[in-house]
C-alpha cells in the first residue's frame, strides 16, 4: 500500500537531516509499528507520509503512485490521529465532528463511536471542558470519521485509562479486520505485541531493524528454559539453554531425580529488544 525508498528530510532551520534515508513497505491490511526512542523521527516520518511536510527527498508511493502526484483525493483515503489532539475548544464534540465531516465525501457513524468510547453523554459539551483522555478519544473518532482505508496513529492510547485503551485497541484491530491498513507509532510494547504485524525500529533518523514481533523475539530471545523444582523438600530454580537440553546432564538429573514444580521457556520481551536494538530505554 505504501512503499518508501531512501526517504530523507531536513527541517528548514536545521543543518542536519532528521530522516536519514529510510526504506520500508506497508502492505495492505497490515498494522505496521514505527518504534524508537523519543526524538528519532517517528512523528516526522508520519508527517511526511501524510503530506504535512513537503520537500522530502526519496520516493513515497501510495497504491503504486507517487504521493506528490495525488491531489486532495489522497486525504479522502487516509485518517490521521495526531499525537497532540487538536480540536476547536469552543465548539462541542458534536460540532467538532460535524465540522470535519463536511470535508469528506464519506462519513462514518460517529454517534456509534461516541457511544462506544463513552463520549455520547458529553457530545454537547464544549471540548475545552473535556479531560485529556476525553480529547484523546475524540481525536481517535476524528481519525475514523471519513471511513479511511489507511490510518496513521501517533500514540493513540496515550493518557487513556486501561478500559478506554482496550476499546481503542479493539477498534484498531476491527479496522484491520475490515481490510484497513495502519501505521502506528507507540512507546507501549504491549500494544505493539498485540496489534502489529510488522515493526520497524528507528534510531537517529534511520531504520535499524524491521521484522515481525514474533521473529524479533526468536532472533533476540535468549531461548532459555527456566525450571523450578523441589529437591528434598527445598524449592530450587535453574535455567538451561533450550538448544542443547537433550545433552545437558544437570537438566537430565533434575528431570529424573526431583519433583518439577514449573517449567517455562523464556522469551525476550519486546521492551528488552527495544533497548537492545536502539540502545535506549
Ligand atoms: N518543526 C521542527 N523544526 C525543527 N526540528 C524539528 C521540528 N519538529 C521536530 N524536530 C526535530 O526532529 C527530531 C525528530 O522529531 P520527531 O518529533 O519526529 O521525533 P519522534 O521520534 O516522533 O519523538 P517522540 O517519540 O518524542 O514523539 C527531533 O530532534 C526534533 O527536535
Amino acid at each position: 500500500m505504501f512503499s518508501i525508498s531512501d526517504l530523507k528530510y531536513c527541517y528548514p532551520k536545521n543543518q542536519e537531516d532528521t530522516i536519514k534515508g529510510i526504506d520500508f513497505e506497508i502492505k495492505t491490511g497490515e498494522i505496521f509499528g514505527l518504534l524508537g526512542p523519543s526524538g528519532v523521527g517517528k512523528s516526522t516520518t508520519q508527517k511526511i507520509l501524510t503530506r504535512q511536510l513537503d520537500d522530502f527527498r526519496g520516493e513515497i508511493r501510495y497504491q503504486g503512485k507517487s504521493i506528490t502526484d495525488y491531489s486532495k483525493d489522497f486525504y479522502q483515503d487516509i485518517g490521521v490521529g495526531f499525537e497532540m489532539p487538536v480540536h476547536f475548544s469552543r465548539l462541542t464534540a458534536e460540532e467538532n465532528l460535524d465540522f470535519f465531516k463536511k470535508l469528506y465525501d464519506v462519513n462514518a457513524d460517529t454517534d456509534a463511536m461516541l457511544e462506544r468510547l463513552g463520549l455520547y453523554p458529553d457530545r454537547n459539551k464544549k471540548v475545552g471542558e473535556f479531560s485529556k483522555g476525553m480529547k484523546v478519544r475524540l481525536n481517535f473518532i476524528r481519525a475514523l470519521l471519513n471511513k479511511p482505508r489507511m490510518l496513521f496513529l501517533d500514540e493513540p492510547t496515550n493518557g487513556l485509562d486501561p478500559k478506554n485503551a482496550r476499546i481503542i485497541k479493539d477498534m484498531i484491530a476491527e479496522f484491520k479486520a475490515d481490510g484497513g491498513t495502519v501505521l502506528l507509532t507507540t512507546h507501549l510494547m504491549n500494544d505493539v505485541e498485540e496489534l502489529c504485524d510488522q515493526v520497524a525500529f528507528m534510531a537517529d533518523g534511520k531504520i535499524v531493524e524491521i521484522n515481525t514481533p514474533k521473529n524479533l523475539k526468536l532472533e533476540y530471545g535468549s531461548r532459555q528454559l527456566k525450571v523450578e523444582y523441589s529437591d528434598n523438600g527445598e524449592v530450587q530454580e535453574a535455567s538451561f539453554k533450550l538448544d542443547d537440553l537433550g545433552e545437558n546432564q544437570e537438566f537430565q538429573q533434575i528431570i529424573k531425580n526431583t519433583k518439577i514444580l514449573t517449567m517455562h521457556s523464556q522469551e525476550m520481551t519486546l521492551d528488552n529488544i527495544f533497548i537492545k536494538i536502539t540502545g535506549r530505554d
